[in-house]
């Protein structure tokens, strides 16, 4: 059977696509082929019903190609090995389109354009300066420097900058490439004797691209190569586009004058991300993996919460929604709060901000103007209900704690009264506009 399903998942592969293949066919498996019928055993009901609808005509074709005759199949639902197959779903990187000079230049990701590049506060200036060298014209900064930490978008705008560019000007040589690479082809062509040759190729270029320059730092020749090919483009009015993980100035074992030169331009700094903008990021991302799983059903509120639990980098952020789509997609269940702890937390653990759910009802408290032992205590009026639903709603958002913890905290309060709170809070807070405010200006005095 192994077998079997093998040559035919290479051939579903290509019929389907690859991204489709990893989310729908790679989770099945065949079980047994007894009188023409194939039974397929799939780990969710979502799963088989949706394969059995779309992909039914593919698989009994090949599979009565390969293992034949095969003439009806039999989707049954039997017990999954979620992690692995969730796993197993991330997007695979499409193909990229390659920049104008084939043989030098770093491979572009498509999905890194400036429609694509969420922009708020914190990389405004950076969007801005990079959309500015992208539409060509006269070079008003040389280099253009953008610097910032891990994954804040970087490399994202320097694509962004490199497929604009192409797009309007094809005939403009543009060379993206990162400082590793510089280093790697400087070696070859000592080792190969053809230092002229690659001399005359990065001076050839319009626009030189060097992503992450701090990993020249300390290597003499390469810096000093670099220096030249640098300054021969600037003196030509070429543009030169760096990134880096910190400002010139900070980068440690690179030559002084590298540095000034590299201070020369515009230097822009991508800050790390508020609340705002990871939340647009998540909006933008989840429009993509809407299409990607079709039917998802996504409950108010695990947006905002995951904009406020993780808070590390713009790549975290993304990979958790790409998890947390999958493992929905392959449980065939909304995607809930609850799911979305159970799922991610890992990630939850590592960005946890601590903050205590004593100081969740201290603020709360504080906020409505109600006494702190009210939070905890019996009164049923809604002046000091709906502020301790509120803080029940945050401590489960803010927290890794679970319900009936949280429900001690609240002066023993049963777990069916937390989630009750929480729940109402959710349907509230899409409905009260003063209301969803509040709880955003309480989350951010929690977290300064
Ligand atoms: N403002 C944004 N809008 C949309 N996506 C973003 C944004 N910022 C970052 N990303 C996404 O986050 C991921 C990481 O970004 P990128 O690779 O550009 O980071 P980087 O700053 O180059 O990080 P590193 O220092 O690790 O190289 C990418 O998938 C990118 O598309």
């Amino acid at each position: 059977m192994d077998k079997i399903w093998g040559q035919a998942r290479e051939e579903l592969q290509k019929i389907v696509g690859a991204d489709s293949f990893a989310t729908w066919i790679e989770p099945l498996r065949l079980a047994g082929v007894t009188d023409g019928t194939a039974v397929i055993a799939c780990p969710t009901r979502f799963l088989s019903d949706w394969v059995s609808r779309h992909y039914s005509d593919d698989i009994l074709k090949v599979l009565d190609r390969v293992g034949g005759p095969v003439h009806r199949l039999n989707f049954e639902t039997r017990s999954p090995v979620i992690r692995q197959a969730a796993n197993s779903v991330e997007p695979r990187p499409q193909p990229a389109p390659r920049a104008v000079d084939e043989e030098l230049t770093a491979p572009l990701d498509q999905r890194f354009t400036f429609d694509n590049f969420v922009v708020g506060k914190p990389n405004e200036l950076a969007h801005a300066a990079a959309r500015r060298v992208a539409e060509g014209g006269p070079v008003t900064f040389n280099p253009l420097f953008l610097y910032g930490g891990v994954g804040l978008g970087k490399t994202h705008l320097m694509h962004a900058i490199a497929r604009e560019i192409q797009a309007r000007q094809p005939e403009a040589r543009v060379l993206y490439l990162s400082a590793e690479q510089f280093m790697y082809r400087f070696v070859q062509a000592l080792r190969d004797r053809t230092v002229m040759d690659f001399k005359e190729l990065f001076r050839t270029v319009s626009v030189l691209m060097v992503d992450d320059v701090q990993f020249i730092a300390g290597k003499d020749s390469t810096q000093e190569e670099f220096f030249h090919t640098f300054n021969t483009l600037v003196d030509q009015g070429k543009q030169i586009v760096i990134s880096a993980d910190r400002a010139p100035g900070e980068i440690k074992d690179m030559e002084e004058r590298i540095k000034s030169r590299l201070q020369c331009g515009l230097v822009v700094d991508l800050h790390p991300t508020d609340y705002e903008l990871r939340l647009g990021i998540l909006q933008s991302k989840t429009d993509v993996f809407r299409l990607q799983y079709p039917g998802l059903q996504l409950a108010p509120g695990v947006l905002e919460f995951l904009a406020h639990r993780i808070t590390s980098n713009v790549r975290v952020l993304e990979g958790a929604l790409q998890r947390l789509f999958a493992f929905a997609s392959l449980m065939g269940r909304e995607i809930t709060l609850d799911m979305t702890q159970e799922c991610l937390a890992d990630i939850l653990r590592a960005n946890d901000r601590k903050v205590s759910i004593e100081e969740i009802q201290r603020k709360v408290a504080e906020h409505y103007n109600i006494r702190l032992s009210d939070m905890i205590g019996p009164k049923r009026v809604r002046t000091v209900a709906r502020p301790r639903q509120i803080a029940m709603y945050l401590s489960k958002q803010m927290t890794s704690r679970s319900l009936p913890e949280i429900g001690r905290r609240f002066g023993g309060r049963d777990h069916t009264t937390i989630m009750h709170g929480v729940r109402k809070i959710e349907e509230l807070r899409s409905a009260d506009r003063s209301l969803a405010e509040d709880i955003d200006l309480l989350r951010r005095l929690l977290e300064a």
